[in-house]
């Protein structure tokens, strides 16, 4: 959490290795992953969706799943079918261009991408910005039952303090690229949150 500009996709970039961290340390599984390319972050189970739902506009919904599933590891084309079941929604939509479809489907079919890896560990930048309540509460369903039935941890930035509540076991409030607070998931709503996330 944090306001604008205080470094939270940076942040999740670093986690990812898009950027190099100029200091500190990225663990996973306590393993130091720092220095190691995102492509094999992705094979040890991270799966990233950055902010503004990019997908493939000029390839069709399946397009955009198959193009994830051929880069990664798995030979096991039930993942595809796997990441449909979580956005129903998207399987009669399968043959359309994803630019096509709307700000919220592209949200659900960039998490589907996500998830083709089979992911452990799911990074989301954001996957309410400018999204219809409708579809907001379907992402939100679909997070909760990720990680309550597939055991999927996630990371999440969010500005959106009723979704960030719902969801998050524990939060860290960053201001100015350092951690200036962090608490359990239920003091989201305290004065003192409030106050450093007010813009
Ligand atoms: N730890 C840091 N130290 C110094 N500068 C930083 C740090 N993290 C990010 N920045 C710089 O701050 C600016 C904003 O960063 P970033 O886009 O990550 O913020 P954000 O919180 O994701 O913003 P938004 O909410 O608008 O998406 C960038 O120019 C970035 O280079």
């Amino acid at each position: 959490m944090g306001r604008n500009g205080v470094g939270k996709t940076t942040l999740l970039n670093t986690v990812m290795g898009v950027l190099p961290a100029r200091s500190g340390t990225v663990v996973f599984d306590g393993r130091d992953i720092t220095r190691m390319p995102t492509h094999r972050r992705v094979g040890l189970g991270m799966g990233y969706v950055p902010q503004g739902h990019e997908t493939f506009p000029h390839l069709t919904v399946l397009e955009n799943l198959r193009v994830t599933w051929e880069a990664g590891t798995t030979r096991d084309k039930s993942v595809i079918d796997e990441a449909l079941d979580v956005f129903p929604r998207l399987t009669p939509l399968l043959k359309r261009r994803a630019g096509f479809l709307s700000g919220g489907q592209q949200q659900q079919l960039a998490i589907a991408r996500a998830l083709v890896t089979r992911p452990r560990l799911l990074i989301l930048d954001e996957p309410t910005e400018g999204i219809q309540p409708s579809i907001v509460a379907e992402i939100e369903d679909a997070i909760e039952r990720l990680h309550r039935e597939r055991g999927l941890a996630v990371l999440l930035v969010e500005q959106y303090l009723d979704f960030a509540t719902r969801l998050a076991d524990r939060f860290t409030v960053l201001d100015a690229g350092v951690v200036v607070h962090e608490g359990a998931g239920a003091e989201l709503h305290d004065e003192r949150v409030r106050g450093l996330l007010a813009v």
